[in-house]
């Protein structure tokens, strides 16, 4: 069986652990570099006890890993390294998957505003592929340089997708994205308020005065259904699970619209979002370790207009980062889209 040979660019990390995870069961990877600058020399399996006995790797700073040698290199890195780093590996023929923000938003100065750096690699931003194989999965087929989509934009966009391409949402009305996120969103790094006294027995909306994700959704919202873009408002909030993202999304619909029937066909061939029954609930635990957006709808009650709560669930790790890179470098690389990603959730 053809393997690929891989580099992962920030594996001490949340996403980088993950990748590691779920990479180990694939039967077409071959991890053969694993980066981090500040457990350079460390192995693999005295940094990450559960990875003891699955890989014989030694962490290295990424300018001695020669990932140019790879098939593929991600990047789960902080934002700004794959921006800087990627050109140079897309130049010899690496292609790349990148997990931060760099290459997900096409404009520029909206970048820039939002990231607050400047934006240094045009070139490769604009053969970029926004990495939701759901709605751009022939893109991502013949794509070098795959954005992976964010957690919170994976979440809200897959249940709004259909909608959109059917020009189902009313001009006029807001769209209210009310989500809840795990604390294993924020990475690994030391930061106060994801200290355990801070994140545990608390829950807060952040973000609220404007999130880097909101141009993000706002540009998938104004590929599908332009106008209605800048009626999204979008409030993340950090809730004390560790995995998990949940979003509630409220929308106004065209009269006689049904927005089950209209994600059912449409996700009819992607084996990575559950829709459910009319009126289920769907939770964070049913998605726990796998690779799944689960979805349900539910029409607003007693109330006067074809209002609609759409409710998704994934875990932030995995279909909100490193599950879903699996997902496209098996698309690039024309594997099944399913291989190495069939775990079921963890409960409980
Ligand atoms: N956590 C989540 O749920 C999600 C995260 N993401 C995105 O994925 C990326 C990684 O996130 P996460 O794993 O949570 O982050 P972490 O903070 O947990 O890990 C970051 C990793 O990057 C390495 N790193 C940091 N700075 C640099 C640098 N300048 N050059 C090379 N390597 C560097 C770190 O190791 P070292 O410093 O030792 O080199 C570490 O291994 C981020 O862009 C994040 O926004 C996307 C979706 C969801
Ligand atoms: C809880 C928490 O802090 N979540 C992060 C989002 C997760 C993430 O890393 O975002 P990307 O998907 O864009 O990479 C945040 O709000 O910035």
């Amino acid at each position: 069986m053809h393997k690929l040979n891989i580099g992962i660019v920030g594996a001490t990390g949340y996403t980088g652990v993950e990748l590691l995870r779920l990479l180990a069961r694939h039967p077409n990877a071959n991890v053969v570099a694993v980066t981090s600058r500040g457990e350079a020399g460390v192995h693999i399996a005295d940094y990450f006890p559960n990875l003891r006995g699955v890989y014989d790797l030694v962490f290295q700073n990424p300018e001695n890993a020669q990932l140019e040698q790879c098939d593929v290199v991600f990047f789960a890195t902080p934002h700004g390294v794959a921006m800087r780093d990627a050109p140079a590996l897309l130049a010899a023929g690496v292609k790349v998957i990148d997990l931060s923000a760099d290459f997900r938003i096409k404009d520029i100065p909206t970048w820039e505003k939002w990231y607050g750096l400047p934006f240094t690699a045009a070139d490769a931003l604009a053969e970029a592929v926004y990495g939701l194989c759901e709605l751009n999965r022939e893109q991502i087929r013949n794509a070098r340089l795959v954005a992976n989509a964010g957690c919170y934009p994976t979440c809200v966009s897959l249940p709004l997708i259909p909608l959109l391409k059917n020009q189902a949402l009313l001009p006029d009305m807001p769209i209210i994205a009310d989500c809840k996120s795990g604390v294993s969103g924020a990475g690994r790094k030391a930061a106060v308020n994801t200290l355990f006294c801070e994140a545990s027995d608390n829950f807060k909306a952040y973000g609220v005065a404007g999130h880097r994700h909101l141009p993000e959704i706002r540009q998938t919202i104004n590929e599908l259904q332009t106008g209605i873009a800048d009626k999204l408002i979008f409030v993340p909030h950090l809730t004390p699970m560790i995995r998990g993202m949940l979003a509630t999304t409220y929308v106004h619909l065209r009269d006689g619209v049904n927005p089950h029937d209209l994600l059912t066909e449409f996700y009819a061939d992607s084996p990575f979002v559950d829709i459910m029954p009319i009126g289920s609930s769907p939770e964070t635990r049913s998605v726990r370790g796998a690779n799944i957006c689960r979805i349900a709808v539910q029409r607003a009650p007693e109330f006067d207009g074809n209002v609609w709560i759409l409710l998704s669930v994934q875990d932030n790790l995995v279909k909100g980062a490193a599950g879903q890179a699996v997902q496209n470098m098996n698309v690039m690389f024309e594997l099944a889209e399913t291989t190495g990603l069939d775990d079921v959730a963890v409960l409980p």
